[in-house]
């Protein structure tokens, strides 16, 4: 098997010169997808990494009415939840400018991933897909979107050749349980971004792209090492 490692990484010293950089950056892919398509969609990482960006990313002027933006995954608790992404989202990004775009939330208020699954999917399925771009995030233990070590559904959620577009799962790192897109259908975008702060999360994955030690199994290596879409990383200390 041949293994593909189409990254680029982009260092700042300065974690709100990386935030300014990447909302650039997806501010651009969107505008390009309203000028292309007249529609665009962003699917976005909670956690704590991306609030600058969001923040940078909201005062974006383009034509927000006809952006749609939705999560990579979801803690599967109430919006009102502070563990909640929508809430995050909510609060950091779908402000100023970018108050005008229509969130999809994966979330619907059924008492677990798996009771809310049939109707998250329903609306990732009626998107306008490929996404215009995709922000992941990617935590200590190597997890990226909802993809734990130990997760019950990480296979499935990382096959490639999977149709599943979303999934639930429950993983011992995971906090609570979560609902993820799928690697395939995370890959269905025209723009692959991974924002990631600090030296041990650096570290980290370069040691998951030589698929050194430990890292060989982090789920982040597959984001890494699939030849779909080139992923751009943002790294700031
Ligand atoms: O809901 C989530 O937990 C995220 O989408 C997750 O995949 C996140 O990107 C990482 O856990 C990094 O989180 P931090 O930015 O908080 O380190």
């Amino acid at each position: 098997m041949t293994t593909h490692l189409n990254v680029t990484t982009h260092s700042f010293t300065d974690c709100r010169a990386q935030a300014t950089a990447l909302a650039e950056r997806v501010a651009e892919r969107l505008r390009r997808g309203l000028a292309e398509r007249g529609h665009a969609v962003l699917a976005v990482s909670g956690g704590s990494t991306p609030k600058d960006f969001f923040e940078r990313l909201s005062h974006e002027q383009l034509d927000w009415a006809r952006v749609q933006v939705t999560l990579v995954d979801e803690r599967w608790v109430a919006d009102t939840d502070e563990r909640s992404n929508a809430r995050l989202v909510k609060s950091r990004l779908l402000l100023h400018a970018a108050a005008a775009a229509r969130f999809v939330p994966l979330y619907t208020g059924d008492a677990s991933p798996e009771a809310g699954l049939a109707a998250a999917d329903a609306r990732i399925e009626a998107l306008p897909l490929p996404f215009d771009a995709v922000v992941l995030g990617m935590g200590e233990d190597g997890h990226t979107a909802s993809f734990f070590p130990g997760g019950d559904h990480l296979a499935e959620a990382l096959d490639l050749d999977g149709t599943a577009r979303v999934l639930p799962m429950h993983a011992p790192g995971a906090g609570e349980p979560r609902i993820t897109l799928t690697l395939p259908t995370l890959l269905q975008t025209r723009a692959l971004y991974l924002l990631v702060a600090g030296e041990k999360k650096r570290d980290l994955l370069a040691d998951a792209r030589l698929g050194l030690g430990a890292a060989r199994d982090y789920p982040v290596r597959a984001v890494l090492a699939q030849p779909r879409v080139p992923v751009a990383v943002y790294w700031c200390p």
